[in-house]
């Protein structure tokens, strides 16, 4: 199916740091400490510039004002003490906001692959794979400058200059009345450009994701594009989505300039209008002479917090852009969630049994199943078969519950599916995909991935009954072996025998086979069909059936039809039958 991109959620007013403040969680006192050293840092740099400058203009006008060396010492040894902390506070802040950030953006990427799997597949299959894997990763690594640059600066730009402006009103009002606009106008900026912001942030944080998507696509889909000559054209895709970005990068860039630009004019202007007010009163004998370098000096220190929170606050945008698109994804409802917090008590009978299913995918669409009733009696294989779009699928995700029904219901032991918690569920029901996904670890380790703990001799047992003992052992790793990415190191038998090895070795009562339709040679059609049947053996199995082979060897077979059991019965039934089932054998299964 297409897979979209789904635009982030809007984001309420006024919400614009809550999401990204929760996500703080127990790291919150860490940051306050980091934030606590920062507006420290400020204070102090602030003291020992002031200090600094009265002590220097103290020494310069001392002929003049009579003062001596000791008039002096209070202020050096107040210098003094003021030095350590200067190197101190900026180290304390930085290192603790970086473990605070470096501690969320762990937790995080952790809740975003915990959400993966709470929203697997009903929600992850309408988005693309790439943008996906760009939440996770890159959005997530976003927050670091949040975390660790803007949020402890961003409240010592607020604290530092009241603390100043206070300071240089103590010397005189008129000062703190001339450094004011400029404050006022530095603060101001942000929230003047912030709806241009947001929308440039979640563009160029969105193409960036969609970028990533084509990327991996092209990867992906590699040897389809060379067979097929496709090459060139997605190179031109790959390029359009580079051009779009690159769009989306100059509109924040011409926005971020414009800010420095206001931030540099703001600065200077208020530090002149400082000066100038300070000069005046000294000439008007309304502030000591060796007061002028302190309120100067002052007046620059607290430009020094608010410069720097703007530069980095220029890009919060994009922070923000990834904070949404981390919520959409934490906060998206799952398609299915646990009803219960225990399994019916009692051993649960194999016998599945789905009872006039009605399906759809979503409000909206048609049918997919329309009323379905079969059986699986204990221990019996029933092929599920029919023409492509017929519903076979949706059976089996219905009863693995990777969806709810809209009406009717699928049961286990005649227990209904909602009736056991997820995880209990799964552990009575392995399927064995069509497509086997072998992840980039051992062959081993992709066999017990259902049971982590089993020992080597389970794994060797497992996968000789599935007939994979042999080629494993071939390889020069053997059970070492890295598929590598996708399994491409195996071929479409190989990776299907290990997928029945490992549910082989998860020893589920029930399981669920989606055959490959793909063409296997005969010799690894053989390997496969002989390691189905084992697994097949004292199990209740429903497989969706494409060879006849399989389904020759089924103790019963149900036909559906556009989302309807069309008939059912054994092979040899059906055939005497001459109806839907003959008609399917004639035209889609007779060359298989
Ligand atoms: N995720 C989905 N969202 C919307 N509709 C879907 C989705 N998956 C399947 N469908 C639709 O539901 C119907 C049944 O599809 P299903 O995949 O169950 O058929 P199938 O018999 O397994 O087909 P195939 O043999 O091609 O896999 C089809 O019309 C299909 O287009």
């Amino acid at each position: 199916m297409t897979a979209t991109t789904v635009a982030p959620a809007a984001r309420p007013r006024g919400s614009r740091f809550g999401p990204l403040l929760a996500l703080l969680g127990p790291h919150r006192p860490l940051l306050l400490i980091a934030t606590a050293s920062g507006i420290a840092h400020h204070l102090v740099v602030l003291a020992s510039a002031g200090v600094g400058a009265w002590v220097v203009s103290s020494a310069i006008t001392g002929a003049a004002t009579g003062a001596t060396a000791d008039d002096l010492r209070p202020g050096l040894v107040l210098l003094g003490l003021l030095l350590p902390l200067l190197a101190l506070t900026p180290w304390l802040e930085s290192y603790l906001a970086h473990v605070a950030a470096f501690r969320v953006l762990a937790d995080v990427r952790g809740r975003v692959y915990a959400a993966f799997e709470r929203l697997a597949p009903g929600y992850l299959l309408q988005r693309r794979s790439g943008d996906l894997g760009s939440t996770a990763i890159s959005d997530v690594e976003q927050l670091e400058l949040w975390f660790a640059h803007t949020l402890s600066p961003l409240i010592s730009a607020v604290t530092v200059p009241a603390a100043a402006l206070t300071a240089l009103g103590v010397f005189h009002p008129a000062l703190a009345a001339a450094l004011a606009p400029a404050l006022i106008l530095l603060a101001l900026l942000p929230a003047w450009l912030r709806r241009r912001a947001a929308v440039q942030g979640a563009r160029l944080r969105s193409e960036l994701g969609e970028l990533n998507a084509e990327a991996v696509d092209t990867l992906q889909g590699l040897r389809e594009l060379l067979t097929s000559g496709a090459g060139p054209r997605q190179l031109d895709r790959l390029r359009e989505q580079d051009d779009r970005l690159l769009r989306a990068r100059l509109a924040h860039g011409r926005r971020s300039g414009l800010e420095h630009a206001v931030t540099n004019a703001a600065t200077t202007l208020g530090l002149l209008a400082v000066l100038v007010t300070a000069a005046l009163l000294v000439a008007a004998g309304g502030l000591e002479p060796a007061f002028f370098p302190v309120a100067v000096v002052l007046a620059a220190a607290t430009f020094a917090p608010v410069v720097a929170v703007t530069d980095v606050a220029r890009d919060i945008n994009l922070v923000t852009a990834a904070g949404d698109r981390i919520m959409t994804i934490l906060n998206a409802p799952a398609p299915v969630t646990d009803q219960v917090t225990a399994p019916p008590p009692g051993p649960v009978e194999a016998r599945v049994r789905f009872e006039d299913v009605r399906f759809r995918y979503a409000p909206g669409l048609p049918e997919a199943l329309g009323g379905v009733t079969f059986e699986l009696a204990p221990g019996e294989t029933v092929a599920l078969v029919g023409r492509s779009g017929a519903g076979k699928s949706t059976c089996a995700s219905l009863l693995l519950r990777m969806w709810d029904v809209t009406a009717g219901a699928v049961t286990v032991g005649g227990h209904d599916v909602r009736a056991f918690p997820q995880e209990d569920l799964r552990r009575l029901i392995t399927l064995v995909p069509q497509d086997v996904h072998l992840f980039d670890i051992s062959l081993r380790d992709n066999i017990r991935l259902g049971r982590p703990d089993a020992t080597h001799e389970d794994v060797e047992a497992a996968a000789r009954a599935a007939h994979a003992h042999e080629f494993i052992t071939a390889l020069p790793d053997g059970y070492d072996t890295l598929p590598g990415e996708l399994g491409a190191r195996l071929s479409g038998g190989q990776r299907q025998r290990i997928a029945i090895a490992r549910a082989l070795l998860k020893d589920s009562p029930i399981l669920v086979m989606d055959e490959a339709v793909s063409n296997l040679d005969a010799e690894s059609e053989q390997e496969v069909a002989a390691a189905m049947a084992a697994a097949r053996r004292d199990r209740t199995t429903l497989v969706i059936a494409h060879r006849l082979s399989t389904i020759r060897t089924a103790d019963r077979v149900v036909v559906l039809e556009d989302g309807r059991v069309a008939e059912s019965g054994t092979h040899a039934e059906l055939l005497a039958r001459s109806g839907p089932y003959t008609q399917l054998l004639a035209t889609q299964l007779g060359d298989r």
